[in-house]
């Protein structure tokens, strides 16, 4: 299975670009990995992870801009399309951070709304409301395990997923540099722990004053880093073999081994 993590940088300034423009260009590139069977792109890439003062402004309904451009994107590309996630409004005006994931026939197949907001008591954590559902995707080849950046630091959802039948578990984010050794870390260990892969997608750039930390990165079920990204925008291509989450969890059983 090829995989394709679009790291998009996202700037203060925007890079003087756009959210039609970087819509465009995300577009574009997602269209260059025709021939990938799945194709990443982070959190919140729009408007940034960090843009909280302009989520209402630049929220969007499910069906809106970005769900337009990109299943046309994935169904010219013919891949599987994990599209990141955008601030969603819902029809009652409540917003969401939510991830797309489509078909390469451009069918939406799977939406996530991220269950754990980031900020404490200030802003996604307040400006956004909370998802409540557990959510897989199940692709020809590997079933898909869905989170969102802060989920990260949650092992019971992780354990959900694979509960569910995750085998890959994916992972947009917009991750701040200054804990870049905790993404790492925690990658390696939903990776380890879960028995399953890791393909975690990042911006670069700085946005609203948080230096981003990039470093997508693709994880094995033995824990080992099959693909890391370096500090900017980049595209992380990475071959790897779904079926080595069964015989990682042949060969070690340990998920058998749970008790509680
Ligand atoms: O958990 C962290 O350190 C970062 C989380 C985050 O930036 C987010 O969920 O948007």
């Amino acid at each position: 299975m090829r995989a394709s993590l679009i790291q998009i940088g996202v700037y203060d300034d925007e890079g003087g670009e756009s959210i039609d423009a970087r819509r465009e260009r995300v577009a574009a590139l997602v269209r260059e990995q025709a021939g990938a069977d799945l194709v990443v792109l982070p959190e919140l890439w729009t408007t940034g992870a960090f843009a909280y003062e302009s989520f209402g402004t630049q929220a969007e309904p499910l069906q809106g801009p970005t769900y337009d451009a990109m299943a046309k994107a994935a169904s010219d590309a013919g891949v599987w399309l994990h599209a990141g996630s955008i601030p969603e409004r819902d029809p009652d005006g409540l917003l969401y951070n939510t991830s797309l994931v489509f078909s390469p026939s451009g069918e939406l197949t799977a939406s996530y709304r991220k269950i754990h907001r980031f900020g404490f008591d200030k802003g996604e954590a307040v400006l956004m409301s909370a998802g409540t559902d557990v959510v897989t995707v199940r692709l020809p080849s590997t079933m898909l395990g869905l989170a969102t950046c802060y989920d990260l630091r949650f092992p019971e959802l992780f354990r959900r997923l694979v509960d569910d039948g995750a085998e890959t578990l994916v992972i947009p984010a917009g991750w701040p540099e200054r804990r870049r050794s905790h993404w790492t870390l925690l990658a390696r260990a939903r990776a380890v722990e879960n028995q399953s892969y890791v393909l975690a997608c990042g911006t670069a750039g700085t946005h609203a004053g948080v230096p981003q930390a990039g470093h997508s990165i693709v994880v094995d079920p033995w824990g080992e880093v099959l693909a890391e990204a370096g500090p900017d925008e980049e595209v992380l291509t990475v071959e790897f073999d779904p079926g080595k989450v069964g015989v990682t969890r042949d060969q070690f059983p340990a998920l058998k081994d749970r008790v509680l």
